[in-house]
């Protein structure tokens, strides 16, 4: 009995509150105007405020998608930059009424009522586009944390997988957009995406590619590829870095000669299949020579046939030279740890306020997209790539040399790489 009064008590307390607090069972629309208003992502027009617009909303894949009308001279960049306040906004603990037809009245109430207000129930997370209208998709819940890499993730001729958004496989096409910067703090996910890179390329074009792999953490990153193949050169400090790209862009200079030579523009009209992928980990320890061989590479690589991965954790504008930068066609940042990093990464804001989850990146061509890279793990790259490691006794073709300085760099005579 008197657990029946105080239920129907607590429960008239709740609904008089929620009735009287009427913006605690606002939709997602509504609140984001209001975000919007408190926001400042407003103009004034002639004295008068105009706001943002909404003209219509659909049901999406886990979510639903606003579309809004934006007032001339409210800018989209403005908005994405406000990315975290429109997302804290929505995820504010808030209940709406219909919460409370989930309510078991005959129960102990407030238990039930934490639970709504538990912040695990607030997980809203949001992606804007822009095509005339803003439309702000608000997914329920928030992308996976971790993704298993499997072989439907695999790259396709060039295109090599990025991430996962909430529909599909985003990937990175090395022929539209040949180079590509990857940064990210450390331990978020940078080694992990290279990683990935070099097995799903070796999967997708294995007679087709050749690497320099420069790693100047140490040679960790990149040394189960050390013996591949494909694997051309070998760096693991900054002066054999040096000595390679020294001999890549020597290299590139006579592919860009026997193109020129032969009437074409560039390796793809000259109809050769093959690619050269220079990556380079920790970028920010190369010397000042070797930055400017990489700029030379970013500049001309293209048309030989030459592709740069250049990954940093600490992208600035020195690290990331204007040349580097204006040659670079897609970006993959991780969590940065400021907007100035964001800034030398993306050209904008915005990677610093990713959530702090490792292969949680943004990865940019001209439109930005969030995605989570997928994991692979040293077994499965083991698995995929042992068929491919030059082992002694294989009875290959091949010749080991060294270049001046690198005592571990070597080079092995290109056979069964083309054709
Ligand atoms: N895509 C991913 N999905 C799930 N976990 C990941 C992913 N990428 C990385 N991790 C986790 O984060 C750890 C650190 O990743 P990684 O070594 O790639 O970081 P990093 O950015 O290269 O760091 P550092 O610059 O210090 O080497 C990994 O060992 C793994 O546990």
């Amino acid at each position: 009995m008197i657990v029946e009064i105080t239920s129907s008590l607590v429960a008239c307390g709740v609904l008089a509150f929620a009735h009287t607090n009427k913006h605690l069972s606002w939709n997602d629309a509504q609140k984001i105007q209001r975000i919007f208003n408190n926001a400042n992502l407003y103009v004034k027009e002639n004295g008068k405020q105009r706001n943002i617009r909404l003209y219509t909303k659909r049901k999406i894949k886990g979510g639903t998608e606003y579309i809004f009308q934006l007032p001339y001279g409210l800018s989209v960049k403005d908005i994405e930059a406000r990315k975290h306040v429109i997302e804290n906004g929505l995820n504010t603990k808030t209940f709406s009424l219909d919460d409370l037809k989930d309510i078991n009245w005959k129960k102990d109430i407030i238990p039930q009522l934490r639970a709504l207000f538990h912040p695990s129930k607030a997980q809203k997370e949001v992606e804007f586009s822009f095509d005339g209208m803003l439309k702000i998709k608000v997914y329920d819940k928030p992308l996976p944390s971790s993704i298993e890499y499997n072989d439907a993730m695999r790259a396709i001729d060039w295109r090599v997988p990025v991430g996962l958004n909430r529909e599909k496989v985003i990937r990175h096409d090395f022929e539209k957009r040949p180079h590509i910067v990857v940064a990210g703090a450390t331990g978020f996910g940078k080694s992990q995406y290279l990683k990935l890179l070099i097995t799903s390329l070796i999967q997708s074009k294995a007679k087709h590619v050749t690497f320099s792999l420069v790693d100047l953490k140490g040679g960790t990153a990149f040394q189960r590829f050390k013996d591949l193949d494909q694997t051309k050169y070998f760096a693991r400090d900054p002066s054999e870095a040096r000595d390679t790209l020294e001999l890549v862009q020597q290299e590139m200079d006579a592919k860009l000669r026997e193109v020129v030579n032969g009437g074409f523009e560039d390796v793809a009209e000259a109809g050769e299949k093959n690619r050269h992928f220079v990556m380079i980990d920790e970028a920010a320890d190369l010397d000042k020579e070797s930055l400017a061989i990489v700029t030379d590479i970013a500049r001309r690589g293209r048309a030989a046939g030459y592709r740069l991965v250049y990954a940093t954790q600490y992208p600035t504008n020195e690290t990331l030279p204007s040349q580097v930068r204006q040659n670079i066609g897609g970006r993959v940042s991780f969590i940065l740890e400021t907007a100035a990093a964001s800034l030398a990464t993306l050209d904008e804001k915005g990677a610093e306020e990713l959530p702090e989850i490792p292969g949680r990146a943004i990865y940019k061509r001209v439109k930005k997209e969030t995605v989570q890279c997928p994991y692979i793990s040293n077994e499965q790259i083991k698995e995929r790539i042992t068929p491919h490691v030059n082992m002694r006794g294989r009875g290959k073709d091949e010749q080991v040399s060294r270049t001046e300085k690198g005592e571990h760099s070597f080079v092995i005579e290109e056979t069964g790489l083309s054709d």
